[in-house]
């Protein structure tokens, strides 16, 4: 059965609420981060782009900490009108507070990273299928920013978020994801 992306969107979201202190959630990160930092994508890449993730969200602090101790540089989203998006250089001295979505982002001053030198993006979403259709938050930041890039992308997704079959109706503008880590 095809649904609206935003039918499936609102389940996902009430799911995923449902199961964000739970250990099954956990024990799929884990096995998640060991896949990530196995592939060639994170071993080449010194520019990471990256979430600070809400409590429903795969937990991205486990994978900023690693990168940092390898020395290489994390950058995270900053959202601007027009639903642009930057990357920011995540260091000790930025400011990062809650916009009114209640997503964690930098404020100025900050200094954002040129497209063309993020090696690899590790994007959100609330779910995915196995032919690399995704679903996010709904503001197409993503498919816009993902349009014209040439780095790696890859996904995590943890039971709740991965789909065997694409069970909603596909978008012109939605760009698939290349490599979706899955359990
Ligand atoms: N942790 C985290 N940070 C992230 C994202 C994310 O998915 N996770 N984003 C991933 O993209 C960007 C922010 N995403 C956003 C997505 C939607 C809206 C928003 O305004 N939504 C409206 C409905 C939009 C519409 O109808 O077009 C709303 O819910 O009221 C804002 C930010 C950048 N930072
Ligand atoms: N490249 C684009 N140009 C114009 N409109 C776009 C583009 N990409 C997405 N949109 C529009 O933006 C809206 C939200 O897109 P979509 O539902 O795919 O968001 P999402 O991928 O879930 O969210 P996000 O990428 O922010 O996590 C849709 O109406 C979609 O048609």
């Amino acid at each position: 059965m095809t649904q609206s992306k935003e039918d499936i969107r609102n389940k996902q979201l009430k799911q995923l609420k449902l199961a964000e202190n739970n250990w099954e959630k956990e024990q799929d990160e884990l096995i998640l981060y060991q896949k990530l930092f196995m592939t060639t994508e994170w071993k080449n890449a010194q520019n990471i782009g990256i979430t600070i993730s809400q409590a429903e969200e795969i937990d991205t602090k486990p994978i900023i900490l690693k990168a940092l101790l390898e020395k290489k540089e994390v950058y995270i989203p900053k959202t601007l009108p027009k639903r642009k998006m930057v990357f920011v250089h995540l260091k000790s001295e930025i400011n990062i507070k809650r916009n009114n979505m209640g997503i964690l982002e930098p404020v100025e001053p900050y200094e954002t990273i040129e497209k063309r030198m993020l090696e690899l993006l590790i994007i959100p979403g609330v779910a995915y299928s196995k032919s690399g259709d995704r679903i996010g938050y709904g503001g197409g930041f993503y498919d816009r920013y993902l349009f014209n890039f040439s780095g790696d992308v890859i996904a995590l997704a943890d039971r709740i978020r991965y789909f065997e079959k694409c069970a909603w109706k596909i978008e012109e503008t939605d760009i698939k994801i290349p490599k979706i880590l899955s359990i």
